[in-house]
């Protein structure tokens, strides 16, 4: 059975299911049980239903750096520990997409996306990414309010802001053009300028209501891959969903995607064949209630199936 679409996978069709237990890129505890959760779920067999071959040899073990031989350097948080982990999960992600397989990176916090990126890009540098979020996550060391390093992987990937040398295996292999998000609804001052700057094509929740989740999808993949012909890395916080849909999270913003709409934008992914790489961050099961919780990480599943080829029909 293969109805999985896939331009760029050879067979067998192969997922690399990459847990990254990892918190540092903000402050709150729990997120680095998100990909536990999410595979004791049973996210694994349900890929191979729909007719993966999945791998997955258990969460990725992170080195540990105390917080005491990491200050802040200027007002990031945990930057050497980030980067490190960030470095390690860019060549874990970077070594299966060389190798023909799709990596399925499960957060963890956002931040990791400068590692899956990065390592989607060194396979294949024309590739584009859809940002799927409540937040931009553009912020740089100069923009940033927090200090949280989950609130900036995208700054890095373009090359935005000052070079940090703790930083510098990130290369700037982004490009504007090349990114598009979806479910914005809460930026902070800078970021609203970067993008301006920048010209970053952005759908906010906006233009998701104007619109119709149909019409923004289209529109967003128009603009980064009018040809339908690049490759596509997905990055999905699950905080992009309203709170309502998934209430286990570390930043929830009230006035998000339907279940129905962020399941669409991941099916409408999968249809173009074009996915290579898929993360799915941000789902903390310490926050909220147990019910709270379980539905975040059913939904949690229910979106990575749905961009790795579940149908409703
Ligand atoms: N991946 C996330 N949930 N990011 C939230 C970022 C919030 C805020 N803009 C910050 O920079 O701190
Ligand atoms: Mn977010
Ligand atoms: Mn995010």
């Amino acid at each position: 059975m293969s109805a999985l679409i896939t331009k760029f996978l050879p067979n067998p069709k192969t997922i690399a299911v990459v847990g990254c237990p990892f918190s540092g890129g903000q402050p709150k505890l729990g997120v680095d049980k998100g990909p536990i959760h999410l595979v004791e779920a049973g996210l694994v067999t349900q890929l191979e239903e729909l007719g993966w071959h999945v791998l997955f040899d258990g969460h990725h073990q992170f080195e540990e750096i105390s917080t005491a031989s990491d200050p802040p350097i200027g007002k990031l948080k945990n930057p050497r520990l980030v980067s490190r982990v960030c470095e390690g999960v860019a060549n874990v992600v970077g070594e299966h997409v060389r190798n023909g397989r799709l990596p399925v990176t499960l957060g963890g916090d956002h931040s990791l996306a400068m590692g899956t990126i990065s390592g989607t890009l060194k396979s294949y540098p024309d590739a584009c990414v859809v940002w799927v979020d409540a937040h931009a996550d553009i912020n740089t060391a100069e923009t940033t309010v927090s200090g949280n390093i989950h609130g900036m992987p995208v700054s890095f990937l373009l090359g935005l802001g000052v070079e940090i040398p703790e930083f510098s295996w990130v290369k700037p292999s982004l490009k504007p053009e090349r990114l598009v998000y979806i479910g914005l609804r809460d930026l902070d001052a800078g970021e609203k300028k970067i993008l301006k700057e920048n010209n970053i094509r952005a759908f906010s929740m906006h233009e998701v209501d104007k619109y119709g989740i149909g019409r923004v999808v289209e529109m967003a993949l128009d603009h980064v891959n009018p040809n339908r012909d690049l490759p596509i890395h997905l990055s999905f916080d699950v905080d992009a969903l309203d709170p309502s849909v998934a209430p286990s999270t570390g930043t929830p913003v009230r006035g998000g995607l339907t279940f129905r709409e962020g399941h669409y934008i991941c099916e409408a992914i999968h249809e173009t064949g074009l996915l290579v790489a898929l993360d799915l961050m941000e789902v903390n099961p310490s926050l909220a209630d147990p019910e709270s919780v379980r539905q975040t990480v059913t939904v949690g599943c229910s979106l990575v199936r749905s961009a790795l080829g579940e149908s409703l029909l």
